[in-house]
């Protein structure tokens, strides 16, 4: 197991991270105060990881009261009314202040779950247990909370921080190729953004990382972990630098909303914007046509898309992009690439650039879409 701390104060903690951890009491306990747990989860996720979490807990501390929520499946449940489910187990079981929320599953129990500890009777104590690639790099750690909403992204949530994270690496072993591929995104995105050793080491190491070898890929859960941690330690409520966390999400976002959550996963929706980012970054002459290429043929060899749907238009990306949360009095501040390795929050002023990249990929886009169905 390797450990890495987020220091934030009296808001400070661990990130545990290795094989056989949903077991570990030992570590669960210790940030479990009262005696009351709520678990979390979803169908996919009980009949996996569920009893393992649960008798661990029981046997280690019997007078444990533990409840379930077991939520459906999908992006398209992380909503308000999905999230009143989670209330409303929590005050049938009669739950209180002293209740510990547990988290076990990837980033959308991990919000969902997080948010609504942040409201519960003004705040409850929460445990991250996450199951995914993409939770155990990314939204387990760092605190942002919250659901959907049609017209937007996350647009309801709160900033909350878990008092622990423990990141089996074994739940990988059942996660589908289609999701190791989504959370790839986010790794290869903390390489974009401010880390060129790390980028290169995942061009590298990607075939074999894609192949699901454990130790690379608990290597690349730290090394992660570890940005992100070091991010958020800085600028915990993004006045500033944690904004670079966002690359590639304001047209991720855009898609995401736009498609439908679910139809596209956030984080192939992220690995396409990383590529319209880097295009945009390109065009704008920041950086060479031949790292263009390199950023394309990363995102190309974790399986992710670097062309955006081909249904959606100039103006539903515009429109979906105009209510992103980083922008400020009406003008467009997104992510971009100063150089690879080094992120940049630009305000764009002037959007011929933004329309030229977006209509050239649409087009691409269209063209292989009408190829196919020929
Ligand atoms: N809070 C943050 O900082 C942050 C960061 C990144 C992403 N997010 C959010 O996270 C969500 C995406 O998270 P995700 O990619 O984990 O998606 P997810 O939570 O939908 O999980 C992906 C799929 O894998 C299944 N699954 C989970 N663990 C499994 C396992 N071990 N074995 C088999 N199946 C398993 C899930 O049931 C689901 O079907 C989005 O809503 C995104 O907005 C939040
Ligand atoms: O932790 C952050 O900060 C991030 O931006 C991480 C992103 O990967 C994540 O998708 C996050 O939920 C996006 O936040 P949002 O504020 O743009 O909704
Ligand atoms: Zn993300």
């Amino acid at each position: 197991m390797l450990s890495l701390h987020l220091d934030l104060g009296e808001r400070s903690y661990s990130i545990h991270i290795g094989a056989e951890l949903l077991q570990r009491a030992d570590l669960l306990l210790p940030h479990i105060h009262g005696q009351q747990v709520l678990i979390v989860t979803n169908t996919t996720i009980a009949p996996l990881y569920l009893n393992t979490v649960r008798t661990a807990l029981q046997q280690a501390k019997p007078e444990l009261k533990i409840e379930e929520c077991i939520l459906p499946d999908g992006e398209a449940y992380k909503d308000l009314r999905h999230l009143e489910l989670i209330w409303d187990r929590l005050l049938e079981a009669g739950f209180n202040r002293r209740a510990t929320l547990i988290a076990l599953g990837g980033g959308v129990i991990g919000d969902m779950t997080g948010f609504a500890a942040a409201c519960y009777q003004r705040g409850v104590n929460f445990i991250q247990l996450p199951t995914t690639l993409l939770s155990q790099v990314d939204s387990s750690v760092g605190g942002k909370t919250g659901v959907n909403h049609p017209l937007g992204k996350n647009m309801l949530g709160a900033f909350w921080q878990p008092k622990l994270v423990l990141a089996d690496t074994l739940t990988l072993q059942t996660l589908p190729p289609r999701e190791l591929a989504a959370g790839m995104a986010e790794v290869i995105k903390y390489g974009l953004l401010g880390d060129l050793d790390f980028l290169e080491w995942l061009e590298v190491q990607l075939p074999k990382l894609m192949q699901g070898d454990q130790r690379l890929l608990a290597e690349a859960i730290v090394r992660s972990c570890r940005c992100k941690a070091q991010i958020v330690a800085q600028d915990e409520r993004e006045g500033g630098v944690r904004a670079l966390l966002n690359l590639g999400h304001t047209f991720g976002h855009a898609i995401e909303t736009e498609m439908g959550y679910g139809e596209w996963l956030h984080g192939e929706a992220v690995g396409c914007g990383m590529a319209l980012a880097a295009d945009l970054s390109q065009r704008l002459g920041w950086i060479s046509s031949a790292d263009l290429e390199r950023t394309k043929a990363l995102l190309q060899a974790a399986q992710l898309p670097i062309l955006p749907p081909p249904s959606m238009t100039v103006d539903a990306f515009l429109r979906a992009m105009a209510v992103d949360k980083k922008n400020i009095d009406g003008e467009l501040r997104l992510v971009l690439l100063r150089r690879l390795g080094q992120a940049e929050l630009v305000t764009l002023t002037a959007h011929d650039h933004l329309h030229a990249c977006l209509a050239s990929a649409l087009e691409k886009s269209q063209a292989l879409s009408k190829a196919h169905s020929l």
